[in-house]
């Protein structure tokens, strides 16, 4: 995350890096020029996937959909070229952070999709539901 430099609006919060998508540019493109804008890092449109959007009323009449993508892979090492300050945080604390409404949503969503992929990498401890006729049939078990 990085937090918005004093002067701009919702200055002090933290938002997601990134920026608005310019005249011929893909989103995946505008983001990928973004990064490298904002945190001097390289990033190839293809290394991002589509996670979440937020659409929020963003006032003075205008309408903002924010698209949060999920990067796995990077060159270089992000640095605060335009941001007050830079963070890492883990999804679950980042609700702690003050930040622009839109974000909120997107961190809900971050949290959520986190945890069930962790829960889909973790053994199963819990004893298995009462197997329904589709699950027999199928081979597959409910959960
Ligand atoms: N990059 C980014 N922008 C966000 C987030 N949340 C949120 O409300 N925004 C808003 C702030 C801006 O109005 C817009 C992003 O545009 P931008 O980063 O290119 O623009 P900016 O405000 O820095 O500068 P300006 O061109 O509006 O003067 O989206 C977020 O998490 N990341």
């Amino acid at each position: 995350m990085q937090q918005r430099p004093a002067g701009k609006a919702h200055a002090g919060l933290w938002e997601f890096p990134g920026g608005k998508v310019e005249r011929g540019e893909t989103p995946e493109e505008a983001l990928c020029r973004e990064l490298a804008e904002e945190l001097g890092i390289h990033v190839m449109p293809d290394d991002l996937s589509p996670f979440a959007f937020a659409s929020e009323p963003a006032g003075g009449g205008r309408h903002l959909i924010l698209m949060l993508y999920l990067c796995r892979r990077w060159a270089g090492t992000p640095h605060a070229i335009e941001a007050a300050a830079l963070c890492w945080e883990a999804p679950a604390a980042l609700a702690a952070l003050p930040m622009p409404p839109a974000d909120v949503v997107l961190v809900e969503a971050l949290k959520e999709r986190a945890i069930s992929t962790i829960c889909s990498t973790q053994p199963l401890t819990a004893s298995p539901p009462p197997e329904s006729a589709a699950s027999r049939s199928s081979g597959l078990r409910d959960g």
